[in-house]
């Protein structure tokens, strides 16, 4: 049976883009054919009736801890950062709906005119009725990352998954583009990712999923249907989830 053709293990998922992954081979901003293959992957899940959340970061235009290592004020630069992901989620809702996907951004920066403000529960409504819907603007504080965006918003949309999209397989032992010999875990508990230090996302975030139960999938955006594979039940990257507490 083609896998689009079977039934998806989750209702609703949260998924989390990089802002790097949307640079493709560039080394600055956004690569449009990235964006599009990205937007046909997504379609592919709301085809089969999944409804699609989605947290966009903004490393590939700003990152506040760059910003204030070259001497900015960090708050400014993250205020620089979260608006780099209002500029990507705009980028993707365009691609999006050039593929025929009834796509919302919100921000939790209100930015009249351009985006709506993030309110929950009419991002539930949309997420209902089937449009995808993209978390813009990360946590909208500073000092935080769209990990922890990511995680919030899975938690508070109350989605069945967290799925975040890196350049790498899944979680390892160490850094797997640093250590060549660095091992794939399949499965980890919250707590085992924070007493080994695994640095695939950041402990605020991996706090927050563990005290609310949320599951997260780390996976390779990069591997073709990956995606659509996870969502109808496939193994691929690592799944962070259990513990004492579940
Ligand atoms: N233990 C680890 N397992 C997997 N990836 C890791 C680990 N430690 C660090 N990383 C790095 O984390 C990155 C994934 O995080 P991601 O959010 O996609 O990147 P970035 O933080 O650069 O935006 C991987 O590209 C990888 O190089
Ligand atoms: O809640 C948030 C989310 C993001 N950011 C800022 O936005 C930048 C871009 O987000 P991130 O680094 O998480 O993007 P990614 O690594 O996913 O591309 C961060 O570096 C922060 O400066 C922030 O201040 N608060």
């Amino acid at each position: 049976m083609p896998i689009s053709d079977r039934q998806p293990k989750y209702k609703r998922i949260l998924l989390k883009l990089s802002g790097e992954a949307l640079m493709g081979d560039e080394d600055f901003g956004i690569d449009p054919k990235v964006l599009d293959r990205m937007a046909l992957e997504i379609g592919q899940l709301v085809g089969i009736g999944v409804q699609v959340g989605i947290v966009i970061g903004g490393g590939n235009l700003f990152r506040g801890a760059s910003l204030h290592a070259a001497g900015m004020d960090r708050v400014t630069g993250d205020h620089m950062g979260m608006l780099a992901t209002v500029m990507n989620a705009l980028a993707m809702r365009d691609s999006l709906e050039r593929s025929n996907i009834n796509t919302r951004v919100m921000s939790a920066i209100p930015m009249s005119g351009v985006v709506e403000h993030y309110d929950r529960r009419k991002a539930q409504r949309y997420l209902n009725g089937g449009d995808v819907v993209i978390f813009s603007a990360g946590t909208g504080n500073p000092f935080f990352t769209t990990d922890s965006a990511a995680c919030l918003r899975g938690i508070e949309v109350e989605a069945d998954l967290v799925l975040k999209a890196t350049k790498v397989d899944g979680v390892f032992t160490d850094d797997p583009v640093k250590n060549p010999d660095a091992e794939k875990f399949s499965v980890l508990s919250y707590d085992e990712v924070l007493i080994r230090k695994l640095g695939v996302m950041d402990l605020t975030a991996i706090c927050l999923v563990r005290d609310h139960h949320m599951p997260v999938r780390v996976f390779n955006m990069n591997k073709t249907g990956a995606l659509l594979n996870i969502v109808v039940g496939g193994n691929d990257g690592t799944l962070i989830a259990g513990g004492e507490n579940d």
